[in-house]
């Protein structure tokens, strides 16, 4: 197998760790994120073509700063150390860092010396984006300044000879004019990459990868109809035929006509495939639990109990294999991070698991490099543009406890809505739309009655990569004419509310 061009971001928390591994992957050289905890043991085990430090909260004084061995910056691989990253390099190599009087926030113009790799070819004067308070007083050895601002002498430093660069801002952040440049500079300039990483080569890769470990044993996919496990089906399909079942678990908590609708696509598909009904056993167990984390570990587990009967029922399966993908894991809590909310499929995930192994083809992956791949895997567009719909379905879309009748209710209301903005036209534009069953009565009047129903709220957002995103500005008389059919023709809504947060700082579910 082609030993594929790899950079390893090492994450010490900072707030911008995804997006440095994006840029990095927008230049087609592959990326992975450690914490700086295990960055170590992958980098001696991998030995990528250069490592990039990330920023971070702490300050490198304190005794519980985030360290790792300082053997890594006598590797001889280029190191590229931002914000945190780089004053715990110059600290590491005997430099001197300090707290500054006052923090430097927000855009800040530098003056560069392009005579340095790094910003080979670009302005001498930039604007760029800074967020700290301590800084590099005194350079370690072999190091010179290639940067300054008005309050921070060194912006930038490099030592040429061992390969080693730091920039005390952040050229991850698009309000760093040249950092794009940057990053390239460093990849291409710095660590001789050649930008060889395509989707294509990733499925030839992933599908080399399946093979090996699968051997001539048996794979059941976790299969919602989704995009992330279609695309998932594909690849292991493709690596290993017959010996991959896929199952789709009927949960009870699908959209309208879902069930069916998957049912009748990945029937015709070739591909071994069981629909179980499990629409019972998800229910009561869910019956009284309104908390949404205890509602998904129960959904969680749940999910996993009916993969191993299944398993057991074809006999001698040994993999189970989940169409998990990088936000996933992140917002699961991965490293250091906060845990968000515990996606069903990672955080969610029963401690004692009947399988000897995990396969997750995608789990390195955002969203839009996901469907990338589906459509290099030949899947049909429809499938490769459907909007996304979580796990554990509307369980997390009815706020609170959860009963068949509000499910009934919800699946009606939210059906109108999705309908009427596909007759908008509005279907690609806005990335996920969907409605929500608030646990708010609240009083109405319909001929000339007084009611006490359920407030509604609808939801839509555009994003690529559902790790941010903002509110769909979905015309008023779209919006007028979802709410007139809803309250019409679905009984006990009488009220309808439109979400206008972002994420952050709110959350794309509500649950
Ligand atoms: N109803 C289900 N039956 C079987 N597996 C499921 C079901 N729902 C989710 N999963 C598993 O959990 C994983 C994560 O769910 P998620 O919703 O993030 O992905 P998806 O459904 O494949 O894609 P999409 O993001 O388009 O909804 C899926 O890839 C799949 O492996
Ligand atoms: O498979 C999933 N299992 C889950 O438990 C889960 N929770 C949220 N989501 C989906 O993830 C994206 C980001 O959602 P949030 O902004 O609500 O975290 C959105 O696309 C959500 O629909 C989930 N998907
Ligand atoms: N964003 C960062 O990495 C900040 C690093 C360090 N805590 C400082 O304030 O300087
Ligand atoms: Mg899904």
């Amino acid at each position: 197998m082609e030993q594929k061009e790899l950079v390893i971001v090492v994450d010490f928390g900072g707030q911008y760790n995804q997006l440095i591994a994006r840029r990095v992957r927008e230049n087609h050289v592959y990326c992975e994120v450690y914490p700086y905890q295990k960055a170590w043991e992958e980098i001696k085990k991998k030995r990528p073509q250069g490592i990039i430090f990330t920023g971070g909260p702490a300050s490198v004084y304190d005794e519980n700063a985030p360290r790792m061995e300082a053997a890594i910056f006598q590797a001889g691989i280029p190191v590229l150390g931002l914000c945190y990253g780089m004053q715990y390099m110059a600290q590491t190599l005997h430099g001197t860092v300090q707290q500054a009087t006052a923090r430097e926030f927000g855009k800040t113009v530098i003056t560069v010396r392009n005579d340095s790799p790094l910003f080979q070819g670009l302005a001498a004067r930039q604007t760029v984006w800074m967020s700290h308070r301590d800084y590099v007083a005194a350079l370690p050895e072999g190091f010179e300044s290639i940067a300054s601002s008005a309050n921070c002498p060194v912006a930038a430093m490099q030592n040429k000879e061992k390969k080693l660069y730091a920039l005390q801002f952040h050229p991850e952040v698009l309000h760093s004019e040249h950092g794009k440049e940057m990053l390239h500079n460093f990849l291409f300039a710095v660590c001789h990459c050649t930008g060889t990483w395509t989707m294509a080569n990733y499925a030839k890769t992933a599908v080399a990868d399946i093979r090996r470990t699968v051997g001539d044993g048996k794979v059941v996919l976790a299969l919602s109809g989704g995009v992330d496990s279609s695309v998932a089906a594909a690849l292991i399909s493709r690596a290993v035929g017959k010996q991959l079942t896929c199952i789709f678990v009927d949960h009870g908590l699908m959209r309208k006509n879902e069930g069916d609708e998957v049912e009748r696509a990945f029937q015709s598909s070739g591909m071994n495939f069981i629909r179980v009904d499990a629409a019972a056993r998800f229910l009561g167990k869910l019956a009284h639990v309104g908390d949404p984390e205890a509602k998904r570990k129960i959904i969680g587990e749940e999910f996993i109990r009916v993969f191993e009967e299944e398993g057991r029922k074809i006999g001698a399966v040994d993999f189970l294999a989940q169409g998990t993908i990088y936000p996933d894991v992140i917002e699961s809590g991965a490293g250091d991070a906060a845990v968000i909310k515990s996606h069903h499929n990672v955080g969610g995930l029963p401690a004692v698991v009947d399988f000897k192994g995990l396969i997750e083809p995608l789990r390195n992956l955002f969203k839009d490099e996901v469907r990338e791949l589906g459509s290099e895997l030949g899947l049909p567009d429809y499938l490769v543009w459907r909007q996304p719909f979580p796990g554990p379905g509307l369980a997390i879309r009815v706020m609170g406890e959860i009963t068949a009748e509000k499910l009934d209710i919800l699946r009606e209301a939210d059906a109108i809505f999705r309908e009427e903005i596909v007759k908008a036209g509005l279907a690609r534009s806005i990335n996920q739309y969907f409605a929500v069953l608030t646990a708010n009565r609240t009083v109405g009047v319909m001929g000339d009655f007084r009611t006490y129903d359920y407030t509604l709220a609808l939801r839509g957002v555009t994003t690529t990569d559902f790790m941010t995103a903002d509110w769909a500005r979905i015309p008023y008389d779209v919006l007028e004419t979802v709410s007139g059919r809803i309250v019409n023709e679905v009984p006990h809504i009488n009220r309808i509310v439109y979400d206008i947060t972002g994420k952050p700082p709110a959350t794309i579910e509500w649950e």
